[in-house]
């Protein structure tokens, strides 16, 4: 049987993207949802909410699939705090997989990350570099995040600065300082990059999305996999065992 997946923003590129690799998963495309339609007749029937649309909408339909006990995929970025706060709340009910980027290389590079920055240690000067087409509406992105969170976790060091951009006479970079840049324009996919920067040295780690397939195929993996699974926050790299 099929898993029955909810899809949240199904004409936006992602929804599209999900829709389009979805047999092939295994999974039906149950109930398809956009802006200006009602996701509630459908979820109680559903197996799995997944969830690419925009920031201000993910806390009302984790709301809703929690009150109906559903699992949710959250691929959605660009979350104020207090909307992270709301969509929290809700992992003491359901299970939520909620993750800056489904790919199985970005989450690789994670990994690769916190390993690079605990061998290197605070005399390698960490700087997150980013691009994305012209439409991405928040920055930086939700993949730079969770790389700011890992180079922290990986150091060691805390009391980390985080520098985004720079301009003017910003004075002699920090030990402390994670430099983040956040480049847009036209229609480049996904483009992720760590520098560590050493003295006479210069360790680099990157990743390059060319098909959105790429997030859409990790996403669904991700709804087979939090299908059973108790109440909490899990990642990407809890699918992918990689944690
Ligand atoms: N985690 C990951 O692996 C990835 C995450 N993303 C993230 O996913 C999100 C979507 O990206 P993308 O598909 O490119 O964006 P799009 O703008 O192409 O798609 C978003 C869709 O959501 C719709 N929408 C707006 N309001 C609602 C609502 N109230 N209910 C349901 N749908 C609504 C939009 O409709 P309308 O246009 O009419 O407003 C649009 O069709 C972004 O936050 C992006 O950063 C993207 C790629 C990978
Ligand atoms: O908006 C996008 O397109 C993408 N968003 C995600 C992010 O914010 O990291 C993942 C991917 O890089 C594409």
């Amino acid at each position: 049987m099929p898993l029955k997946i909810l899809l949240n923003g199904c004409a936006g590129r992602m929804g599209q993207a999900i829709a389009a690799v979805a047999q092939d998963s295994d999974c039906e495309i149950f109930a398809s949802c956009d802006a200006g339609d009602d996701p509630s007749a459908a979820i109680a029937d559903c197996d799995v909410v997944v969830e690419f649309s925009m920031h201000k909408v993910t806390p009302a339909i984790v709301k809703l699939a929690a009150e109906h006990g559903k699992p949710v995929v959250i691929g959605t970025t660009g979350h104020s705090s207090e909307e992270r706060e709301a969509i929290l709340a809700h992992t003491k009910t359901i299970p939520i997989v909620w993750a800056g980027n489904y790919s199985i290389g970005v989450n690789v590079l994670f990994w690769l990350t916190r390993k690079a920055a605990e061998i290197l240690g605070p005399d390698y000067n960490p700087e997150i570099i980013e691009m994305h087409h012209r439409h991405k509406l928040d920055a930086p992105s939700g993949t730079a995040e969770r790389l700011i969170e890992v180079v922290r976790d990986g150091r060691k060091i805390g009391q980390e600065r985080i520098s985004h951009g720079r301009e003017g006479i910003v004075g002699v970079r920090q030990k402390n300082e994670i430099g983040v840049h956040a480049l847009r324009g036209g229609s480049v996919v996904g483009e992720h990059e760590v520098i560590f920067a050493g003295e006479g040295e210069r360790v680099s780690l990157s990743h390059s999305a060319g098909d959105r397939k790429i997030f859409a195929l990790g996403a669904l993996r991700a709804a087979h996999w939090s299908k059973g699974k108790t109440p909490g926050l899990y990642r990407m790299e809890d699918v992918l065992g990689l944690v």
